[in-house]
């Protein structure tokens, strides 16, 4: 389970303060995947990132009882000079796992060929989000983090396969993706929210969701 509560997070623009959550209390139960609905720039990266701990609220807090992902994409445990067989070997022992399974997982889902052995520094974007995506895959949570649906990859055999893995990883795990678009969330989500305003509102259904998404539009 992820729980907000009571929290508050804004950012100073230059000119006035942008607020993304006020005073927002809810939570995500494992077994329930959420999809987000939310316009661009309104904060989905920011509480993506507050459900991973990557970011701290200014008030209140976020409890996390559950084994929480890290967002989708996120470079951040990725050491650039070291190769993707290195950080998915350390990666695996940081999480209690065995570092022969993890990096051979990664091997076959990323799909980079020698490269796996050459420094992730030298990889091209698309390289880079098949190897974060796969390393995340390979690694066991209970909530995966979305942000924006899958990594836009043009390698067909990767997104076949990255697509049957997480179709098979989310018949035990729930996800939580945010996304500006409806469509995004109707692969993977059970229920919706929708930000507006500093506050999460949620909703049994996307169709219940949308129809205040629309509201607002
Ligand atoms: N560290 C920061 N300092 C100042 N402003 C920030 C900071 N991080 C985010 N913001 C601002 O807060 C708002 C929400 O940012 P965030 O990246 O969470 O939105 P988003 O909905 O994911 O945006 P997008 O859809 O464009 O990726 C934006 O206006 C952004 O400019």
């Amino acid at each position: 389970m992820i729980a907000f509560e009571n929290v508050s997070k804004s950012f100073w623009t230059g000119k006035s303060r942008k607020v993304i959550l006020d005073r927002a209390s809810f939570s995500v139960e494992v077994g329930n995947s959420l999809g987000i609905l939310a316009r661009n720039g309104t904060g989905k990266t920011t509480i993506i990132n507050m459900m991973a701990g990557l970011e701290k609220p200014d008030e209140g807090r976020v409890v996390r009882t559950s084994r929480i992902s890290f967002p989708l994409g996120f470079m951040g445990g990725i050491l650039a000079k070291h190769t993707a067989t290195e950080n998915a070997r350390y990666i695996a022992r940081l999480y209690g796992l065995d570092p022969d399974y993890v990096e051979s997982f990664c091997r076959w889902l990323a799909n980079i060929d020698e490269y796996f052995d050459q420094p992730v520094g030298k990889y091209s974007s698309g390289m880079r989000s098949r190897f974060s995506f796969a390393l995340m895959l390979a690694l066991e949570f209970d909530i995966y983090l979305i942000d924006e649906g899958m990594p836009s990859s043009t390698d067909v055999e990767f997104n076949r396969k990255a697509g049957e893995v997480l179709r098979q990883r989310l018949k035990n795990a729930t996800v939580v993706v945010v996304s500006h678009q409806p469509a995004t969330l109707e692969k993977f989500c059970r229920s919706a929210a929708v930000l507006r305003n500093g506050q999460l509102y949620m909703f049994e259904s996307l169709e219940e969701a949308k129809r205040l998404y629309d509201y607002q539009a």
